[in-house]
């Protein structure tokens, strides 16, 4: 009996280490894995980090409800597919270790990432705590907001000066003035040229008129179907049916695309409950990513670090790019399993908040020399 007690026992203990260990790696437990697999609509739980000022931060987690359950591709568990893609909170440790030496550029996607997805596209609010977490963590590093929004739009809805804008999905980007050769840059130089005054890089405008009239004449045809709306993007357009009824959507998605055969120099693609129909250049958020750089300074740097936060197919372009370099880290934001090229996950806005929260703190204990205020 004392033998059998004392072998539960030591099963017990050795169990506890190994979940910590994987928990310290970023590895789903058992444990972890209870509170991701509830197959719950909305399911208020309090983040159980290690720092005690996040404990505080309690979220409101929506797992699989109509808003997130956009684009699952595949029925892998969620926990299975954390294994190929950890959370980029329980593996912080490990990617700021990789960031010792090299500057850290952060670009984060907008609708999804940093406000979550509702309704109404024109109430898609980010929160104050959101904008103070992007605000720091812009004062630390060079960022970017790389949205399929127009341009003005988005920085409507983020209200700050001290990062740079891309809209229309990188086709209309506000660029640092001055870029600084990498050799040289001095850190003090790198947030420079914030205060909106940039340089602005439109490769689509040629395009514009012919947007104009498409905007038009599909907020005529879709002016019957209930629900249905046309966002005007500047450089693109998206077509929202997310209330829009099951039964109306083939007639809308037919409209759609009746509307582009007219004009073949245009094409489609999908987002969350969203057509969007953009001119069909060689030109998306991985383009985006790249000129910023450039304009930086930084594109032929060995010593950078990207990390690009997304949630959107869209965004994969940009994953792409910084996997194709072989620098930095995609993070896709999904309390769903998907299809992606990026290497770590965040499950919704409130993880991107603990993240920049977390990376504006890493770095303001650090030793590493700050940017001039
Ligand atoms: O690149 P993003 O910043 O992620 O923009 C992509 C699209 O986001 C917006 O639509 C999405 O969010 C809306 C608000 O939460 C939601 O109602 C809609 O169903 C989503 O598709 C935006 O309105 C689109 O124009 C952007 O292209």
């Amino acid at each position: 009996m004392n033998y059998m007690f004392i072998l539960i026992a030591t099963f017990k203990i050795i169990k506890t280490k190994i979940t910590k260990l994987q928990e310290a790696m970023g590895v789903p437990t058992s444990h972890s894995t209870k509170r991701i697999t509830q197959p719950i609509f909305k399911v208020k739980e309090e983040a159980s980090l290690t720092d005690s000022n996040e404990r505080t931060l309690i979220r409101r987690r929506i797992l699989m409800d109509s808003n997130n359950n956009d684009t699952c591709s595949f029925s892998l568990p969620y926990d299975s597919w954390m294994v190929k893609h950890p959370s980029a909170l329980h593996s912080f440790d490990r990617l700021m270790n990789s960031a010792m030496g090299k500057r850290i550029i952060v670009f984060l996607d907008y609708d999804g990432t940093l406000s979550p997805i509702v309704n109404d596209p024109d109430r898609a609010f980010m929160s104050d705590e959101m904008r103070a977490a992007v605000r720091e963590v812009a004062t630390y590093f060079p960022t970017a907001i790389i949205s399929g929004r127009s341009r003005e739009k988005v920085k409507d809805f983020v209200k700050l000066n001290n990062l740079y804008y891309a809209g229309s999905h990188g086709m209309d980007i506000m660029a640092p003035l001055m870029a600084i050769g990498s050799s040289n840059a001095k850190h003090c130089d790198m947030n420079l040229n914030t205060k909106g005054n940039g340089v602005p890089f439109q490769p689509a405008k040629k395009f514009l008129p012919a947007i104009q009239q498409i905007v038009r004449r599909l907020e005529n045809e879709v002016k019957d179907i209930k629900g249905a709306r046309v966002e005007d993007n500047g450089f693109c357009l998206s077509v929202h049916f997310r209330q829009v009824q099951e039964q109306d959507y083939g007639v809308l998605e037919k409209k759609v695309k009746c509307v582009l055969e007219e004009n073949p120099q245009f094409r489609l693609t999908e987002g969350k409950k969203v057509l969007e129909i953009r001119p069909s250049i060689e030109w998306n958020k991985g383009n985006a990513v790249e000129y910023f750089l450039d304009t930086l300074g930084l594109n032929s740097s060995t010593n950078i670090l990207p990390l690009y936060i997304g949630d959107d197919r869209t965004d994969e372009d940009a994953f792409k790019v910084i996997k194709r370099r072989g620098q930095g880290y995609p993070i896709l934001v999904s309390s769903i399993p998907r299809e992606t090229n990026a290497f770590y996950s965040l499950r919704d806005p409130s993880e991107v908040l603990i993240f920049l929260t977390k990376l504006a703190k890493w770095m303001k204990s650090s030793s590493i020399p700050k940017p001039c205020p």
